[in-house]
């Protein structure tokens, strides 16, 4: 890395979060309330498998009730919905995380959308979504779309009139990210496959969002003067020295042109983690101040 662009340190960023929430944890435990995470897996993606177990490390070192279910590949759509509904009605249970990718029998947002929307910590739920798309603020917000937004406030004090680019529109990370940045103030582009010159779109970018899963995209010439650059692009490669992970972005590269720029991994990774505990937490809190009314 050169020239002056700023390394967005987004594990640190998560750390100081994580902390916080573990206090939180503690104080909700103190009055009777252990939030819970149930993190359900179905196959044995190795990837897959990673990540749950990281989340359930994580999640545990919060102090907060872990469960994880792991689901042959063969499991029917029945009985993940079944189990579903059965964390639904687990009063232990305060979040609820379905592994993607599913395999390709089970239909996703079947599944999704029988989640309890109060217990949707990954923001899926239609109806969450819906409620993102229109700019309520009552619903539960996508963890990765979320981590970026909290690197993004400590680069820049208001998003306000920013001109965002979010490359890729996946419903996991780009379309949300679109209507956080929107509801923000942002004039906001999303680009996909079927766009024209993604480099163009980019070029404009005070704001650019990566999410396209693939290595490497985003070149030092793509990226204007000052920009800042969020790399959500998580890529495993064969390096020479054995497999290593890159994101969409030419990091060395960027960062000649770029104000702060997120790196891999250590940028958005270790933030969606600590929003999917953010959201847990909120989950949790949530089910108190209904105790507490009825
Ligand atoms: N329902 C659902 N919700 C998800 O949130 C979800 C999912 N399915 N399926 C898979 C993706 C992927 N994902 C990551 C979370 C943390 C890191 C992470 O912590 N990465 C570290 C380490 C990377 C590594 O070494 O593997 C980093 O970037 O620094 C990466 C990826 C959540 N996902
Ligand atoms: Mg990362």
């Amino acid at each position: 890395m050169s020239a002056g662009a700023v390394m967005i340190n987004g594990k640190a960023v998560a750390e100081m979060m994580t902390n916080t929430i573990a206090r939180e944890v503690a104080t909700l435990r103190a009055q009777g309330i252990t939030p819970g995470l149930a993190v359900v897996l179905v196959g044995d993606d190795p990837a897959s498998t990673i990540y749950v177990r990281s989340k359930v490390r994580k999640t545990e070192a919060v102090g907060m009730h872990s469960v994880c279910h792991r689901l042959p590949t063969d499991t029917t759509q029945q009985a993940l919905l079944a189990l579903i509904h059965a964390l639904n009605d687990d009063r232990a249970i305060h979040g609820i995380l379905v592994q993607l990718p599913l395999p390709p029998h089970i239909q996703r947002d079947a599944v999704l959308d029988a989640i309890d929307p109060a217990k949707d910590v990954d923001g899926f739920h239609i109806l969450n979504v819906g409620k993102l798309a229109v700019g309520r603020t009552d619903g539960m917000i996508p963890c990765t779309p979320m981590g970026c937004m909290l690197l993004l406030r400590r680069f820049l004090p208001s998003l306000s009139g920013r001109h965002a680019v979010v490359i890729g529109c996946s419903n996991i990370v780009g379309r949300p990210m679109a209507r956080l940045l929107l509801n923000e103030g942002c004039t906001v582009v999303i680009t996909h496959l079927q766009t024209r010159d993604v480099a163009a779109e980019a070029r404009q970018a005070d704001i650019l969002i990566v999410a396209a899963g693939h290595a490497g995209l985003v070149r030092g010439d793509w990226v204007k003067p000052g920009a800042v650059v969020i790399d959500v692009g998580i890529n495993r490669i064969d390096g020479t020295n054995g497999p290593t992970i890159v994101g969409d972005v030419a990091f060395d590269e960027v960062a000649d042109h770029a104000r702060a720029i997120t790196p891999v991994p250590g940028g958005v990774g270790p933030m969606t983690i600590a929003c999917l505990l953010q959201n847990t937490l909120r989950a949790a809190s949530m089910t108190t101040s209904k105790d507490v009314t009825l």
